[in-house]
């Protein structure tokens, strides 16, 4: 559904150039959904932008839904649906005009245009809102309608720039059950970015990682969890002076990494993380450090994501790479 090659996208920026997305390779296949993660500026949205026809790329090739990306626009525009970021209603118009316009565009006629568009909302959980402005809508609602704009036509592959950002924890979860739907009962296929490493876990049978613009992982999620050596082991001391000793306990189990110390807070990762946490009880109970917490548990996507970025998902947020300077120069957000 979607094959790209080397795809690429360079900016200029205050005499600078910038390589947003710089050579990417990447195959989606019919009816998968597949998660693009990465911390802020990776380049996801300009990914997104070139996939979509938003945005020409500098360098590189891609078939979207068929169609040759540079050659055929038009055939790509066709047959895809695009929700961005920023959203697509104007503030003015009524809800239910817009979805129907929308449909219209693509050659639909107004009686199944609204029949389509009153469905969505239903599903959606817009009901009662087809003749409100969107301006008078609230955040959430909004979200929701600028994603029934995007599938009124039924395309046959969907472009979702962060859905869910913005939603409550209900309307996060019936949208991924909609989105589940639509590829169970139409076969769509489905590419979004998300900051949600939960989102991603639940509803993605494959994830894209991309970091200074290049996609420096793919897998299943559980693939990817268990690239991650070990289980991560916590111990919260009770003052912060003995997380010092506590580390070079934890450093001594067997097979593990080194631990970080983050205040009171010592993480480290060991194999078998219950027989590891079982000794290191001993051994905190031998040594006489009083500790407040401490617990064992399998890694987690945002393990993963510091792996791979040297970032915390959550807590990405990072300035972009100058050209000059290659991924691994990237500065370190947190402390590992
Ligand atoms: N029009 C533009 N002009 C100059 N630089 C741009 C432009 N669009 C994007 N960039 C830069 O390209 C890089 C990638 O941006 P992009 O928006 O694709 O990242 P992203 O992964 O979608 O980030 P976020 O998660 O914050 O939405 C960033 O460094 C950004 O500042």
């Amino acid at each position: 559904m979607i094959h790209a090659r080397g795809l690429a996208r360079t900016f200029r920026k205050k005499k600078q150039e910038v390589h947003a997305v710089a050579g990417v390779d990447l195959d989606v296949e019919a009816g998968e959904i597949v998660g693009f993660l990465g911390p802020n500026g990776a380049g996801k949205t300009t990914t997104l932008r070139m996939l979509t026809t938003l945005l020409a790329p500098t360098a590189g090739t891609a078939t979207v839904a068929g169609c040759d990306l540079v050659t055929d626009p038009v055939g790509v525009r066709r047959r895809i649906g695009y929700v961005s970021q920023s959203g697509a209603t104007y503030p003015d118009a009524r809800a239910g005009e817009e979805v129907v316009d929308h449909a219209r565009l693509y050659g639909i006629s107004t009686a199944e245009a609204t029949a389509r568009g009153k469905q969505l909302f239903r599903e959606l959980d817009l009901d009662g809102l087809w003749e409100r402005q969107p301006k008078s809508m609230s955040g959430g609602q909004r979200r929701r309608l600028d994603i029934a704009v995007g599938l009124v036509h039924v395309p046959g592959l969907v472009f979702l720039d962060e859905p869910t950002t913005g939603l409550d924890p209900q309307a996060r979860a019936n949208l991924w059950q909609h989105i589940r739907g639509l590829r169970e009962e139409r076969g769509t296929t489905v590419f979004l970015t998300t900051h949600y490493l939960d989102e991603a876990d639940a509803l993605c049978d494959r994830i894209l990682v991309i970091d200074a613009g290049r996609i420096v992982a793919e897998g299943t999620p559980d693939a990817l969890k268990s690239q991650v050596g070990g289980d991560v082991l916590t111990v919260t001391v009770e003052h912060a002076e003995t997380a010092g000793r506590v580390a070079a306990l934890m450093a001594a189990l067997p097979g593990a990494e080194a631990p970080q110390v983050l205040d009171t807070r010592v993480v480290g990762r060991a194999p078998h993380g219950g027989a590891a946490l079982m000794s290191l009880v001993r051994e905190l109970d031998a040594a006489g450090i009083p500790v407040a917490g401490i617990e064992s548990r399998r890694p987690s996507l945002d393990d993963v994501f510091l792996d791979l970025t040297g970032r915390s998902l959550r807590e990405s947020g990072g300035p972009p790479v100058p050209a000059d300077r290659t991924p691994a120069e990237q500065p370190q957000e947190m402390a590992r």
